[in-house]
């Protein structure tokens, strides 16, 4: 452990973080040494299996609910090694729906997990991250931490919530020698879009009008799982791509992993009045058909050749 930087990543039972857990545990050159957590150890299974011979080597699994003090606490004080070099704060849930079918004691699990989880984490490790000055936060945000998106409220809401505070907390600590990065990807085929569909199937929505459920349902639906299977990553490149930003001497504090995406957030800082934000996103919900298979063409052209390009391939 002496060599090694000490990673413990959040939410590891499926997706981005379990594929995280197994690329960092698999470094060649062996710079990690990976405490993937869970909520729920009875789901180690599939993460046992992805860690082969890296399981209890370089990765090792530890119980951690960030919705709980005693849990965090009891996960880091049983550290081997007594510290925490990296801390990628990926735990995280979505939601989508009318707002008018959503109770406010359903919205505030959302900002218990992707806000207070993480603002739980960072307190509890920056006293001794601020005592050595060495140290970098990671955050699982999103693109939809910097640019809503129709139907997805609440969950832009927790993650702009995170985002401001990170973009807050990060100023200051870099008098420790502190960074802080928030990784936004865009859609990325996990286990997240199934969950998603599969709440929204049971629901019967609740105190929304017929309009508003026909939008969501027969508009909205269709051209979100157009985009996951047109624009949709990998959790492996999400994985590499925070892993390159890990690997960096001095971290950025933003990176997208989806070049095909850049464009549309882009937007917003090209119009400070939000219109062309909010128009381009209006059309292109309601244009998804054919007109969004020609916008995603013009995008895969500019992009490919102007954003990073060769850096991480759009797939
Ligand atoms: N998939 C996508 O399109 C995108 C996802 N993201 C973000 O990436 C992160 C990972 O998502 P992804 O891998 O796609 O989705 P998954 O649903 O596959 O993974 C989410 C993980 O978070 C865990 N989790 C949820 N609540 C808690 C909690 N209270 N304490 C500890 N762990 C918890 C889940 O555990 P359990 O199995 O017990 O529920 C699971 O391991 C999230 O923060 C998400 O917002 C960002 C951009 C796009
Ligand atoms: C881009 C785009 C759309 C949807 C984007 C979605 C659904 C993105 C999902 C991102 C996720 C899931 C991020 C997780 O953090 C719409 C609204 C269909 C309209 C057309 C343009």
């Amino acid at each position: 452990i002496d060599g090694q930087k000490v990673v413990l990543i959040t939410g590891c039972s499926s997706g981005i973080g379990l594929r995280l857990a197994v690329q960092l545990a698999s470094d060649p050159l062996k710079r990690f040494h990976v405490i993937a957590t869970m909520r729920n150890l009875s789901k180690k299974g599939k993460l046992e299996e992805a860690a082969g011979a890296t399981l209890n080597k370089t990765l090792h699994i530890a119980q951690l609910d960030v919705c709980y003090d005693e849990s965090v606490t009891q996960c880091l004080s049983s550290i081997q090694a007594g510290r925490v070099d990296i801390v990628v704060n990926n735990a995280g849930v979505g939601k989508i729906g009318p707002v008018e079918s959503l109770s406010i004691e359903e919205m505030k699990t959302i900002f218990e997990t992707n806000l207070f989880g993480v603002v739980r984490m960072i307190k509890a490790l920056l006293p001794d991250m601020k005592k050595r000055q060495s140290g970098h936060i990671v955050v699982m945000s999103s693109v939809i931490g910097l640019q809503g998106v129709v139907f997805n409220d609440v969950y832009a809401a927790s993650k702009f919530a995170i985002e401001g505070f990170c973009e807050s907390l990060a100023v200051q600590l870099l008098k420790f020698n502190i960074y802080v990065s928030m990784i936004e990807p865009g859609p990325v085929n996990t286990e997240f879009e199934m969950k998603l569909m599969e709440e929204v199937s049971q629901s019967e929505f609740p105190g929304a009008d017929p309009v508003t459920v026909q939008y969501f349902k027969d508009v909205y639906l269709p051209a979100s799982h157009d985009i996951f299977m047109t624009m949709g990553q990998t959790p492996d490149a999400i994985a590499q791509a925070t892993m390159k930003v890990i690997s960096m001497e001095r971290p950025v504090f933003r990176y997208q992993t989806n070049v095909l995406y850049t464009p549309l957030i882009a937007m917003k800082y090209a119009d400070n009045t939000g219109n062309l934000s909010v128009r381009t996103f209006y059309n292109l919900l309601f244009n998804h058909g054919t007109m969004f298979k020609i916008s995603l063409t013009l995008l895969r052209i500019i992009t490919c050749n102007c954003f990073r390009s060769g850096e991480i391939s759009p797939n």
